[in-house]
């Protein structure tokens, strides 16, 4: 007797698009085949008309993250009951260190605040602030543990987050050594303070300042940078938020060359222009890097058609309306983040259910592509015998409003306000278990469970 069954559905994976039943037993996938007629099971779902395809993992949120003053305001329980009713059924969270911290120590506190409230599986980036020689020994108990990823910010330096190009090299070379990546938040520190002095001696401190302080060239130098550097010690480098043309050319280039540099771009930067930023709520659009222009956005979407862009992950780091319009008057004191954990796979489904992308392009960026080359494929990533019962099942034909009404998370708006999506997901499943049954969350907190990744080769 299985659990689970979902009949008659069209199973697409990032390979291959086939009419198929799913049987699940204990959490994972037991057998794919044409029809399981014949089996018994606890539940059996009718797919009919319908897609099933595998859990999204976002490889980038900052849940009840300390920052810009604040902290961001979707809790772990909030952040994953959205991830769960938008078909992702996997996070990836930044562990920020703490001054004087270990690694593991730094991890060990936030998976200890997040099992709890987990709705969906999670993993852990650590975000590396005080690089000490036995922080850099640490790396490897790190990479045992299960956490294969470590971040350096190239700004943030009043926030006490910035690094500097030593540390960087430092940390990249050494995470090669023990099957690891670093991933960078690439801009130029030095000339935004300049253009933020200048605006706001000026007067100017609407949030179209916020654009215009770290526009394309300010963002484009630090990919650039980054990449010299992943280049000249032959070190892999992720570049997380990937937002403009000129970045973009450059990844192309080093791929083209042979290096191992991978892209990560959000759906903000896909759907958005810096056009929001004129917007009277243009505080609510404000990130960094902020959202550029038409052609940067037109870059991103043929980095991902190419494969240029290896990953679409959300950056999901909300605040609520009250501390956004902290910056009414001073752009600078807006706190840096926006929603999308429950956007950005319907959001990239709709897509390719409009014939931008192909669906199996979609499953590649936004699920295949994160468990692969994060450590945690076959088990998440994918549809096939043995991997984890992450599922989604999606109606191509259902028509969705996006409304703060009907989003699962604790932020009282949404960026994504009124956008119309073609398609979109009537039920999401984490390891067999229903968490997601059209528009409600169904789910229970403490559900999730860590996801312990292994080293990268
Ligand atoms: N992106 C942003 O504005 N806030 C979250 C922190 C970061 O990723 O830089
Ligand atoms: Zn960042
Ligand atoms: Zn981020």
């Amino acid at each position: 007797m299985m659990d689970l069954i979902i009949k008659n559905g069209t199973v697409i994976t990032a390979k291959d698009t086939f009419k198929a039943d799913i049987g699940v037993r204990d959490g994972k996938i037991e057998v794919i085949t044409r029809s399981l007629d014949q089996m018994e099971a606890k539940q059996i779902i009718d797919a009919t008309g319908n897609y099933v395809l595998p859990g999204a993992l976002d490889a980038h949120t900052h849940l009840e993250m300390p920052f810009g003053g604040t902290v961001s305001s979707d809790s772990y329980e909030a952040g994953t009951r959205a991830a769960a009713c938008g078909g992702t059924t996997t996070v990836f969270d930044f562990v920020i260190q703490g001054k004087g911290q270990g690694l593991v120590e730094a991890v060990e506190g936030r998976r200890a605040l997040c099992e709890p409230q987990a709705c969906v599986d999670y993993s852990f980036h650590t975000a590396i602030t005080d690089l000490t020689p036995a922080v850099l020994k640490e790396f490897k108990q790190a990479v045992d543990y299960g956490i294969n990823s470590f971040k350096v910010f190239m700004v943030y330096k009043k926030e006490g987050l910035m690094v500097d190009d030593g540390v960087m090299v430092r940390a990249m070379i050494r995470a090669k050594e023990v099957g690891a990546r670093v991933s960078v938040h690439a801009e130029n520190p030095d000339v935004i303070d300049m253009n933020i002095e200048n605006f706001l001696k000026e007067g100017k401190t609407h949030a179209w300042y916020h654009y215009l302080s770290r526009p394309e060239y300010a963002e484009a130098e630090a990919d650039k940078r980054a990449i010299h550097w992943a280049k000249s010690f032959n070190v892999p480098l992720y570049i997380v938020h990937l937002a403009c043309k000129e970045g973009m050319d450059e990844v192309t280039r080093a791929r083209q060359e042979g290096y191992d540099v991978i892209a990560e771009t959000c759906p903000q930067y896909l759907y958005f222009t810096n056009e929001v930023y004129k917007r009277e709520d243009g505080r609510n659009f404000v990130c960094s890097p902020p959202i550029k222009g038409p052609e940067s956005q037109d870059a991103l979407w043929d980095g991902i058609k190419r494969g240029d862009i290896s990953i679409v992950a959300t950056d999901h780091c909300p605040f609520q309306s009250y501390e956004k319009d902290w910056g009414k008057d001073d752009f600078t004191k807006i706190p840096n983040g926006c929603m999308g954990v429950e956007n950005m796979y319907p959001y990239m489904l709709s897509e390719a259910n409009r014939g931008r992308i192909s669906f199996n392009k979609a499953v590649e960026v936004c699920s295949t592509n994160v468990a692969q080359l994060f450590g945690c494929a076959p088990q998440k990533g994918t549809i096939a015998p043995g991997s984890d019962a992450d599922l989604v099942i999606y109606d191509p034909e259902k028509t969705y409003v996006i409304s703060k009404d009907n989003m699962h998370s604790d932020v009282d708006y949404t960026i994504w306000e009124g956008v119309e999506l073609k398609g979109y997901p009537v039920m999401t499943f984490s390891r067999g278990k229903l968490v997601y049954d059209n528009g409600q969350f169904v789910g229970e907190k403490g559900w999730g469970e860590f996801v312990k990744r292994t080293p990268l080769t």
